[in-house]
Formats: structure tokens, C-alpha cells, sequence
């Protein structure tokens, strides 16, 4: 018998409690935290092993077939994505697959092959599995009942009961969410272009080819403020799906980007697609006839897309028969700046989401007013010519290096003279040797430099006759009022008046030189 006393107290009993509650938390942590993934399932199933009755009543399994009906399920799509990440060098069998447009080989698994996933401490066995389905099929003449047998596919997922409610609602959205996360990784984004690639067209209005275009945030050249504003725009955008809910907003976004030929307006739109793994839809308005063209091929672009319209400033005939002329031009068949607008700002932007619109131009000044109007672009961006910080990235680019004794002397040219990226990535392409490279730069610049010093030249010696001669006629002017015939200037106009040989720009100089 035991007696009263010799039970421990109970604070002793909680205190002992809590240390081993904390011991097997620092244990769980420990686990989760150095111990490699494969060892961890070894671990847990010998640990299972011991004191798991290896009953099957005690197991669950969930289906996951990959038809629900005629369309695909997504729980299934999202295992396979997810399981790829699970493959480990334990894995005995896979497939390996490529299509003709990708640039990586899809590896999945293989039917019958088991998976182990470890989820919150949860032992998941994971398995692909095929089974016949009949079908009724009226083109197989074959057989007598028309029935032929498909191949369908599902995962099996198989773990103990008591942790359905954690596999249900935790572990599947997990799955679900990570896959999502992944898909979006290795998203090829797409160029989209009306009329074009007919054969990829899907039997939409627009055709699409991967859009390879190597630009990035990383490669462009443009000032590092922009760059950040720029990348904190877009990351802002795609997070504020519920606060342009809330707000009552459509959920896009507007860039004008503006700035002479050269500078990576272009570039610029395929590093955004990049980043965001948004796909480029490339409206041509040339292509574009009618208003109802541009609704047919607006209303067909999909979510998370880019929609570029390039030279908006060259669209003038647009202008002159659309947005001015907007009273008259209400029938079906004409095409109007106004149309465009309207979509943008009101019908297309309430039908999709996570929509970027993107308008480049060379010219401005030359845009019409009612694009240009506070609110229809978000942001303006001007694109310009290089500068010394963007020099520095291109020559990292493209040369591999950091610096240069050139740096120097082209850092000093680069403030006065104006060079597109587009022409500095051009000389830097010429030559492997980084001397040889940077001095076809310095080249180009000095070149350039003489050729701007010349028409400054040109523009001062205007100004300055402009000057002198409207010095000159307050002068003469003054010399007349005072009638004083023997003042130098009125000595000097009479003399070259009268010598009659030199030109006017000679004789302003002349004179010019008199008056100072
Ligand atoms: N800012 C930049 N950073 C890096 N490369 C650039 C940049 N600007 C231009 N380039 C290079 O020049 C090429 C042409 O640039 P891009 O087509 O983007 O210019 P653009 O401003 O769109 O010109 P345009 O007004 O003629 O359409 C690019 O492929 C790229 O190699
Ligand atoms: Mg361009």
C-alpha cells in the first residue's frame, strides 16, 4: 500500500509536466530543424513502427482522382506540382518528359511508386495509381458495345485517422498553395500577339509564342530610385487585391513610359512580365478596325497580364478620326481613342483582374490630352539616356567587370553627352576585350561630345547675333537720340555699312567686338 505521503505533491507533479513538455518541444524543434528530411521519415516510421499497431482499420485513405467530370481536378494538379518538390534520392522509379517549347525536363513520378511527406510532424504516404474506366466510345468500331477503356490516374493518400482533420484542413490548402506558389515559379510567360502564331491560337483572336526576352530588373539599365519605386509599384499592386475590393476599384494598374528610342521602354515592359510572371499582350492598333475589334480582343485577354500598346504617339490618325471626332463616330465599324479609353477605364478593367496596361511613346508632348489626364496612368515613367550608374550596370552586363581606368573619363563624358543604353550595349558587344570595348565608349562619346559642342556652338552664334543686333539697334538708337555721329558704334555700323563686303553675322561680330 502506499501511503499518502509518499505521492508526490501537486506542483511537483505540474512542475515535472511542464519540463517535459518543454524538453519534448525543444526535441520537436531539434527534430524539425537539423535533422534532413529522409532521416526524418526514417526516424518516425520505426519510431510509428514501435508503437502503432500495424492495423490498416487505424490508416485512412483519400482519393485523388484527376477528373472530376470532365475537367480536371485541382487537387490532383496541385499534388503532382507539389510531389515533384518531394522526390528524393530515395524515389526508385520516374518519368521524365520534355516539351518542344519548354526548357527544362519535367520530372514526375511514376505510377505505384510511394512518396513520404512529413507535415507538422504527420507521417503522409503519398501514391500514383492507375485504374481502367470504361467509356462509351461511338468511334471504336472494334467492339460490339462501343465501350472502350481509358486509362484514368489518381493519388492515393494514405495516413493515420486521428489526423484526417489536420490533413483536411491543413495539410491539402498547404498542398494547394505551395503548388500555386511553384506553378507560378515556372510559369513561361507568354507574348501574345493579335493576328499572329495563328496556330497557337487555340481559336481565340490572339496568338502566342513563350516570350523569351532575357530583360530583367537586374539587367536594366536605369537609375536604382526608379528601379526600387518601380519594383515596390508592382509588388504593391499584386498584394492589394482586397483593398481595390474595398475601395471599389477595378484591380489595374497604368504606366506611361516615355523617352527616346533606345532608352528600354520595351525592355522595360518584358522585365516587368518577368518579374511577375505575367503574360504580354501586344496591341497593335494598326491591326485594330473597329470598336468592336478592340472589345472581341480585349475581353479575350486573361487575368495576371500585361497589355501593351507601343508608339501610342504614332496612333495619330486614331486621334484625328476618334477623340475629337467622338459625336459623329458612335457607328460599330470605326475604331476611336475614345473606345480604347472607355474600355480601359470602365467595362474591360471591372471584367478582369490583376490587369497592367502599358502605353509607351517617343513623344509626350505629342499624346493627347485626354490620355495624359491625372488618373488614366498611374504612374509616368520617363525613360532616359544613360546614365553613369546605368553605364556601370550595362558594363557588369556585358563586359563582366566592376571597373576600369576608362570609368573615369567616360563617368565625365556621360554628364555632358547624351547615348542611349541601346548604344552603349551596342559598342559593348563589339569586342570581348573590356580596353578595346570601353575605348570604341570614349570614341562614341568624344564623338559626340564634338558633334553637340558644334551645334551649341551653332546655337550661340545665333544667339548671340540675335543679341548683338538688338545691342547694336539700341546703340545706333541712343547715338542718333544724342546725335552723336562720332560714337564707335555708329562709326563702325557706317563703316561696314559702307565697306559693304563683310556678312551681317561678320559685322555683328565686328560690331560686337566695338561695343565690348
Ligand atoms: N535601359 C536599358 N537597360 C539595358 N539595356 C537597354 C536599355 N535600353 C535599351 N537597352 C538595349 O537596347 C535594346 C533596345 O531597347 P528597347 O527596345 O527596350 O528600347 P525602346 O525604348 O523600346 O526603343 P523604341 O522607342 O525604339 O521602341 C534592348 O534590346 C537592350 O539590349
Ligand atoms: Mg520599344
Amino acid at each position: 500500500m502506499f501511503s499518502l505521503k509518499s505521492l508526490p505533491s501537486t506542483s511537483a507533479v505540474f512542475s515535472a509536466y511542464a519540463s517535459l513538455a518543454a524538453f519534448m518541444m525543444l526535441v520537436q524543434s531539434i527534430f524539425n530543424q537539423f535533422i534532413p528530411h529522409q532521416l526524418q521519415v526514417y526516424l518516425l516510421s520505426i519510431f510509428q513502427g514501435f508503437f502503432i499497431p500495424h492495423s490498416s482499420s487505424n490508416n485512412i485513405t483519400i482519393i485523388i482522382e484527376e477528373y472530376e467530370g470532365y475537367s480536371i481536378n485541382q487537387v490532383y494538379e496541385a499534388s503532382e506540382i507539389y510531389l515533384k518538390t518531394k522526390i528524393d534520392p530515395s524515389v526508385e522509379r520516374l518519368k521524365v518528359s520534355k516539351a518542344p517549347r519548354e526548357k527544362t525536363l519535367q520530372v514526375t513520378v511514376e505510377k505505384g511508386q510511394e512518396i513520404i511527406d512529413i507535415f507538422q510532424g504527420v507521417q503522409l504516404k503519398w501514391k500514383l495509381m492507375t485504374y481502367e474506366n470504361e467509356k462509351c466510345d461511338p468511334n471504336n468500331r472494334h467492339s460490339n458495345y462501343q465501350q472502350t477503356q481509358i486509362e484514368r490516374r489518381a493519388f492515393e493518400l494514405s495516413f493515420q485517422k486521428k489526423y484526417k482533420e489536420t490533413v483536411m484542413s491543413s495539410y491539402l490548402p498547404y498542398v494547394l498553395d505551395k503548388s500555386k506558389t511553384l506553378k507560378e515559379h515556372n510559369k513561361v510567360v507568354k507574348l501574345y500577339t493579335y493576328g499572329h502564331f495563328a496556330e497557337d491560337s487555340g481559336g481565340g483572336p490572339w496568338g502566342s509564342i513563350n516570350l523569351d526576352h532575357p530583360s530583367t530588373f537586374d539587367t536594366l539599365a536605369i537609375e536604382s530610385e526608379l528601379k526600387k519605386t518601380l519594383i515596390n509599384d508592382l509588388d504593391r499592386f499584386v498584394r492589394r487585391k482586397e483593398y481595390y475590393k474595398r475601395v471599389g476599384k477595378a484591380w489595374k494598374r497604368g504606366y506611361l513610359l516615355f523617352g527616346p528610342p533606345g532608352t528600354g521602354k520595351s525592355s522595360l515592359v518584358a522585365a516587368m512580365a518577368n518579374y511577375l510572371k505575367f503574360d504580354i499582350y501586344d496591341l497593335e492598333l494598326s491591326n485594330i478596325h473597329s470598336n468592336s475589334d478592340l472589345r472581341r480582343l480585349l475581353v479575350s485577354t486573361a487575368n495576371r497580364s500585361i497589355l501593351v500598346i507601343e508608339d501610342i504617339d504614332c496612333s495619330v490618325e486614331i486621334q484625328d478620326r476618334g477623340y475629337h471626332d467622338d459625336t459623329f463616330i458612335t457607328s460599330r465599324n470605326k475604331f476611336t481613342l475614345s473606345g480604347l479609353l472607355n474600355f480601359i477605364d470602365g467595362l474591360w478593367s471591372s471584367c478582369g483582374d490583376e490587369r497592367i496596361i502599358v502605353f509607351t511613346t517617343n513623344h509626350k508632348d505629342k499624346l493627347d490630352s485626354a490620355l495624359l489626364r491625372p488618373g488614366r496612368m498611374d504612374m509616368h515613367i520617363h525613360m532616359s539616356y544613360c546614365s553613369f550608374c546605368g553605364f556601370k550596370l550595362l558594363a557588369s552586363n556585358y563586359l563582366g567587370i566592376q571597373d576600369h581606368q576608362l570609368f573615369g573619363q567616360i563617368e565625365g563624358l556621360l554628364e555632358s553627352v547624351e547615348i542611349t543604353p541601346a548604344e552603349v550595349a551596342e559598342e559593348l558587344m563589339k569586342d570581348d576585350d573590356s580596353q578595346v570595348a570601353l575605348q570604341m565608349i570614349v570614341q562614341l562619346l568624344l564623338q559626340k561630345k564634338t558633334e553637340r559642342d558644334a551645334a551649341m556652338d551653332q546655337d550661340k552664334e545665333v544667339e548671340c547675333n540675335g543679341q548683338s543686333l538688338c545691342r547694336i539697334n539700341t546703340n545706333i538708337e541712343q547715338s542718333i537720340q544724342d546725335d552723336d555721329e562720332n560714337s564707335p558704334v555708329w562709326t563702325a555700323y557706317v563703316s561696314q555699312v559702307e565697306d559693304n563686303q563683310a556678312s551681317t553675322k561678320a559685322s555683328a561680330h565686328g560690331i560686337c567686338d566695338v561695343v565690348n
